[in-house]
């Protein structure tokens, strides 16, 4: 398993894949988030890939940054809270390529105060190309292609 990565922070994630020498690699920074209703699975995911995520740079909205630190040990910086302006944060950060991957665990069934924000964060993924996994499942395939 390697999380060890190039270090501009402009650099695409493509040039932290196995091929790139290990002194060029930066460690891989991953965006971690997640509603209420799916925080339990946030922390059971996390706990489940703790190897992986404990090399890399963690970002996290304030409630998921507090409940991995807490609960599953991890380092991670935290923004403000989702409805406080932390998607938006996060989605700041990746727009200039400082986001390598995002885990976003949304609740589909309970609306959310910031919703636009959500989509601000899920479109920039797009924009700018940047994985984002939104379930589960999707979330173990992203992270076990992280961990080549
Ligand atoms: O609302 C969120 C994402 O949209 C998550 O925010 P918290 O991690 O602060 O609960």
């Amino acid at each position: 398993m390697t999380a060890s990565l190039s270090s501009s922070a402009a650099t695409p994630v493509s040039d932290t894949l196995p091929g790139t020498p290990a002194a060029a690699r930066r460690r891989l920074r991953i965006a971690l988030i997640a509603h209420d209703g799916k925080k339990d699975e946030m922390v059971m995911l996390a706990t489940e890939f703790a190897g992986l995520l404990k090399q890399c740079e963690l970002v996290a909205t304030g409630t998921t940054g507090s409940r991995l630190q807490a609960e599953v040990g991890l380092e991670v910086e935290r923004m403000l809270s989702g409805p406080h302006g932390g998607d938006l944060q996060i989605g700041a950060r990746l727009a200039v390529g400082g986001v390598d991957a995002v885990v976003f665990l949304r609740d589909p069934m309970t609306p959310q105060p910031h919703e636009p924000d959500i989509n601000a964060l899920v479109r920039a993924c797009d924009v700018h190309d940047v994985p984002c996994a939104t379930n589960v499942s999707s979330a173990r395939l992203l992270l076990r292609g992280l961990m080549v």
